[in-house]
């Protein structure tokens, strides 16, 4: 990838010198100037466009790579690639697969502080915590390496010596497509359980977060994948609608809002596609008055404050037993007060900017009207504006911690993907079962609670796909992760998700005559 960092000119990143240009990395330096497409094994400029985009280093508002989106042309000539990969690559055996794919993880384990550098210029979340996500990204890969070897049919035994047996099989060409949060950890959460099952796989980044996607191509291409089987397309929605509508697409995988899940869906229906939605949620997090205090607490911040809250399982109604109300929201108080927010590459930031101008102004706007309906902000949901001059355009706010909340206000009702906390108080168990599944979402849900046998009947009834007990927003790669409800369906992670990127044929073996109707 080139690099050209502030005055000092263009830098081709070879083995040798990454650890010197990641240090050489520094907020306010950053360009990308090689092409963002990726096809048939290399960066290449689309060959036809739906529009420009421009995408920011949120810590000081500076651009950082204009890029053509791509049109209808640029789209099918990735797919025909994909296609043509896929032949190769499906007649692998999984033992074949999972080297290749062990491979490219042991790379991103190697390259790890370069990738999370990356990642945290384009998204803004800090470098401790990018590194967490890189951490799991090759974990992701590691794990869909070891099932890939292992995937396999049954045989079953049928009367008079015959027999049946299933055999799993790829799809075809999948598509997936990306939200800004974790680009880096959702392009693998896609790509490895995809190319595990035998699938080629035409991935499209968000347009704000355009970048790290190109280094995992990369990094597949190194390990030794077929040139074509994993591409990647840049755009918005004309270039995700071009995708999707593809007639040599086997399916679609979608990390976004519900809004655009929706119109994936449809247009996935069209097409008898089969589709996994990963879509928002307002997920309730429930503190029991015998918890773990100081484990309560530190959940809580995790439920609500990890990239600048912009984090979808997020729990962000934080119902506390009316015993410990005073307690608990005196201690969140104190803990969130003392976040480090600043630049994100320095070592002990632990929350950088928002995505962008629009997105702080939208969160911002939320607290403002949180305010009007009556909540009451114990600290934070203001601009920050950090010391440092360079920083100065970036987009900092504090982290927000509201109570007097209400069920019907906004901040309670609506997902606002930034780092504000609703503090709810509630009575019983019977109670906050009614109020915490009272939403149309159902991404994620936890519960802090020394009693056993109340955590566990208190998950068995939340209306979640993704539930904690004693802790929140862990993500190991052995758990399936995904939603009830409007949160969306299909599952990543976890053996199961072998199942939404593999289709089961059926053989059915005669072993005597045929014995005919006719
Ligand atoms: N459940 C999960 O795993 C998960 C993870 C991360 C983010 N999210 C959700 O994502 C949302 C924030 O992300 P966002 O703002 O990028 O979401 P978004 O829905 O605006 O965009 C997501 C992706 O869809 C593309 N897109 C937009 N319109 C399209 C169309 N008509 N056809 C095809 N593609 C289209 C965008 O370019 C982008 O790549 C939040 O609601 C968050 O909760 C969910
Ligand atoms: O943002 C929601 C959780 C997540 C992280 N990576 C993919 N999904």
């Amino acid at each position: 990838m080139f690099l050209r960092a502030g005055p000092a000119g263009l830098f081709r990143l070879r083995h040798a010198l990454r650890p010197v240009l990641v240090a050489a990395m520094s907020t306010g330096t950053f360009i990308v100037s090689q092409p963002l497409n990726y096809r048939g094994g290399a960066r290449v400029d689309p060959v036809d466009t739906s529009g420009t985009e421009k995408a920011f280093e949120p810590a000081t508002g500076r651009v950082i790579a204009t890029f053509t989106c791509s049109g209808e042309k640029e789209v099918n000539l990735a797919v025909q690639d994909a296609k043509a990969a896929f032949k190769i690559w499906s007649q692998k055996s999984g033992m074949e697969r999972c080297r290749i794919l062990l491979e490219a993880a042991r790379i991103i384990r190697d390259r790890k502080d370069e990738i999370a550098t990356v990642e945290t210029i384009n998204n803004g979340k800090s470098i401790f915590e990018a590194r967490w996500d890189i951490d799991t990204s090759w974990q992701c890969l590691e794990y869909y390496a070891g099932l890939a070897g292992s995937m396999a049919g049954e045989h079953i035994q049928l009367p008079g010596g015959s027999f049946g047996y299933t055999r799993r099989e790829p799809l075809g060409v999948c598509v997936g497509i990306g939200a800004w949060n974790y680009p880096f950890q959702i392009v693998c959460w896609k790509s490895a359980p995809a190319l595990a099952c035998g699938n080629a796989m035409v991935f499209k980044p968000s347009p704000f977060t355009p970048v790290s996607t190109l280094l995992l191509a990369e990094v597949y291409t190194e390990a030794g994948v077929p040139p074509g089987l994993f591409n990647v397309v840049q755009g918005g929605a004309a270039t995700g609608q071009f995708l999707c509508q593809h007639r040599d697409v086997a399916k679609v995988s979608f990390t976004g809002s519900v809004p655009t899940g929706s119109k994936i869906m449809e247009m996935s229906a069209k097409g008898i596609k089969p589709v996994t939605l990963e879509l928002g949620g307002k997920s309730p997090l429930i503190i029991f008055s015998d918890c773990d205090m100081k484990n309560a607490v530190k959940g809580a911040l995790m439920a609500n404050f990890l990239t600048q809250g912009e984090v979808c399982c997020n729990g962000t109604r934080v119902f506390v037993q009316k015993e410990i109300l005073d307690q608990f929201s005196e201690e969140v108080v104190k803990q969130t007060q003392r976040i480090k927010i600043g630049d994100p590459l320095l070592e002990d930031t632990r929350m950088g900017p928002l995505i962008n101008r629009p997105h702080l102004e939208r969160v911002l706007g939320f607290v403002k009207v949180a305010k009007e309906q009556g909540a009451k902000v114990l600290c934070g949901g203001d601009l920050y504006v950090p010391e440092d001059p360079k920083l100065k355009d970036g987009y900092y706010m504090r982290p927000c911690v509201l109570t007097n909340c209400r069920d019907d206000m906004t901040c309670v009702k609506e997902e606002i993907f930034g780092p504000v906390m609703s503090i709810l108080s509630f009575d019983t168990e019977a109670e906050v079962l009614e109020r915490a599944n009272d939403t149309t979402f159902g991404l994620a849900a936890g519960v802090f609670t020394r009693d056993i046998q109340r955590a566990h009947r208190v998950v068995a009834e939340l209306q979640a796909g993704m539930c904690f007990i004693n802790n929140y927003n862990v993500s190991p790669v052995e758990l399936p992760f995904g939603g009830y409800k409007k949160s969306g369906f299909g599952r990543e992670n976890g053996r199961v998700t072998i199942e939404y990127y593999s289709q089961l044929k059926t053989v059915c073996v005669e072993m005597g005559d045929v014995e005919s109707a006719f």
